[in-house]
C-alpha cells in the first residue's frame, strides 16, 4: 500500500444489470497495483432533471448499450486522470466535471462519470488497505435503517398497482442482523398472506412481490396481515414506507393525478394520503406523493402534514444539490431520496446530504430498480451516517448483496458503530 500511489490507467467495460440491460463497469488501477472496480445501475422511473446516462441508440440490445460511455472512459476519462491521486475525491470528480462541460453530464455520460468516481474511492480505499466505508466515512459512522420494497408496482411490475413501491422497515432493533431478520420473517409471511388471499407471488424488479391487485389500500392491508401474523406490531416492531412514484402518473397538461380510476387534483390527493395514514399509522414515509412538476403542491402539503409523516423527494431533487437548494427554500419535503447516479459524482452525492443535514432533512440512500452485484451503496450508507438505505426486498440477489454487505460490516465492527433508528423512535431495550 502506498499513498504515494497515482492513477496508472482507467478502464471500462459494458456488463449487464438486473433487467439484462447493459451499464457500465469501471476499473481504476494505480500504480502500485491497486485495482478499485464499481458499477452504475439504472433506473426505471427516472426523474426528468437526472444526469444524463448514456445510451447508444439503435438496436445494439434493443438501443440500450453503454458502448459510448465505455469508449470515454477508455480515452477521454484515462488520458485527463492518469498520473492524479485518488486520495482527493473532490479533485478527481471535478476534473470529470470539468472535462464533460455540459450541465448534466450528457457529453461524457453520467455513467461514465459515476462509474470511474466510485471506482476511484475503492481503489483509494483498497491501497489503505480500509474499507470502503470507513475510507468514506472515517470515524462517524453507523449501520443505516433499511426499507425493504416487499410489494413493487407502477413502473417495476406489470400488474395493476399505481403505487410503485411498499416498504417495511425494523423499528425496534437490536442491532442490524436483528432488524433484517424481522424482516425476512415478515417477508415469507407476506408470501403466505398473499397466497391464501389467492395473489400469484412473482416478483418485481426490486425483489418483491408482484401481486395483480389493483388498490393501494388492498396492498398496505396484505403488509398488516403479514407484520401481524410473523408475530410483530404494525408501527411498533415494523413500520411502513410507500413510494407513489407520483410523476408516473400525473397529467402535467390537466394538473390531475390519474390515480386507482380517479382523476384527483392535488387537494383530492392530498386529502387521499391523509385517510390513507389515518387508516394506516404504521405509514411513516410517503416518497414522491407530489409530481416533478408540482412543486408547489409539495409543500403545501410538507407544511400541512409534513409533521405527521417523513415526506422523500426523489424526483423532484434528483440528488441536485442546486435544486435541492431551491427545494429547501420552498419547503418542499422534509427528506431527500439520494441516488448517486442521479447526479453523476460521489463527491456531488456527498455535498446532497450535507445540505440535508444542514437544513434538517432525513436522507434516504437509495439503489435502482436496474442494479449490479457491486455493494456499493451499502457501504456508502454507512459513510454518511444516521442515514436510511433503501435497497429492495430480501429475495434477488443483486438487491440480497447490499444488505449481506453490511452484515458483514456490523460483525466488523463489533459493536462500535449503532444502527441508525428511525426519527421519533425509541430504542429498542
Ligand atoms: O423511484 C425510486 O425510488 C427508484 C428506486 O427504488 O426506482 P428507479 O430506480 O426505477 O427510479
Ligand atoms: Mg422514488
Amino acid at each position: 500500500m502506498a499513498k504515494s500511489a497515482v492513477i496508472e490507467s482507467v478502464k471500462a467495460r459494458e456488463v449487464f444489470d438486473s433487467r439484462g440491460n447493459p451499464t457500465v463497469e469501471a476499473d481504476v488501477i494505480l500504480t502500485d497495483g491497486t485495482l478499485g472496480r464499481a458499477s452504475v445501475p439504472s433506473g426505471a422511473s427516472t426523474g426528468e432533471l437526472e444526469a444524463t446516462e448514456l445510451r447508444d441508440g439503435g438496436n445494439r440490445v434493443e438501443g440500450k448499450g453503454v458502448s459510448k460511455a465505455v469508449n470515454n472512459v477508455n480515452t477521454e476519462i484515462n488520458d485527463a486522470l492518469k498520473g492524479v491521486s485518488p486520495f482527493n475525491q473532490a479533485e478527481i470528480d471535478q476534473i470529470m466535471i470539468d472535462l464533460d462541460g455540459t450541465p448534466n453530464k450528457a457529453r461524457l455520460g453520467a455513467n461514465a462519470i459515476l462509474g470511474v468516481s466510485m471506482a476511484t474511492a475503492r481503489a483509494a480505499a483498497n491501497a489503505l488497505g480500509t474499507p470502503l466505508y470507513r475510507y468514506l466515512g472515517g470515524v462517524n459512522i453507523e449501520l443505516p435503517q433499511t426499507f425493504h420494497n416487499v410489494i413493487n408496482g407502477g413502473a417495476h411490475a406489470d400488474n395493476g398497482i399505481d403505487f410503485q413501491e411498499f416498504m417495511i422497515t425494523p423499528l425496534k432493533k437490536t442491532s442490524f442482523r436483528d432488524g433484517l431478520e424481522k424482516i425476512a420473517n415478515t417477508y415469507h409471511t407476506l408470501k403466505k398472506v398473499l397466497e391464501d388471499a389467492g395473489f400469484q407471488t412473482g416478483l418485481g424488479d426490486e425483489g418483491g412481490f408482484a401481486p395483480d391487485m389493483k388498490s393501494t389500500t388492498e396492498a398496505v392491508e396484505m403488509l398488516y396481515k403479514a407484520i401481524e401474523q410473523a408475530g410483530y406490531k404494525p408501527g411498533i416492531d415494523i413500520g411502513i414506507a410507500l413510494d407513489a412514484a407520483s410523476s408516473e402518473f400525473y397529467d402535467k397538461d390537466a394538473k390531475k393525478y390519474n390515480f386507482e380510476g380517479h382523476s384527483f387534483n392535488a387537494d383530492e390527493m392530498a386529502n387521499y394520503y391523509k385517510d390513507l395514514k389515518k387508516k394506516f399509522p404504521a405509514i411513516i414515509s410517503m416518497e414522491d406523493p407530489f409530481s416533478e412538476d408540482d412543486w408547489e403542491n409539495f409543500a403545501k402539503f410538507t407544511k400541512d402534514f409534513g409533521d405527521q409523516v417523513q415526506l422523500v423527494g426523489d424526483d423532484i431533487f434528483v440528488t441536485n444539490p442546486s435544486i435541492f437548494r431551491k427545494g429547501i427554500k420552498a419547503g418542499v419535503a422534509n427528506s431527500i431520496l439520494i441516488k448517486l447516479n442521479q447526479i453523476g459524482s460521489v463527491s456531488e452525492t456527498i455535498e446532497a446530504i450535507r445540505l440535508a443535514k444542514k437544513n434538517g432533512y432525513t436522507t434516504m440512500i437509495s439503489h435502482r430498480s436496474g442494479e449490479t452485484e457491486d455493494p456499493f451503496v451499502a457501504d456508502f450508507a454507512v459513510a454518511v451516517s444516521g442515514g436510511q438505505l433503501k435497497a429492495g426486498a430480501m429475495a434477488r440477489s443483486e438487491r440480497i448483496a447490499k444488505y449481506n454487505e453490511l452484515l458483514r460490516i456490523e460483525e466488523e465492527l463489533n459493536g462500535q458503530a449503532s444502527v441508525a433508528q428511525f426519527p421519533n423512535d425509541v430504542d429498542a431495550d
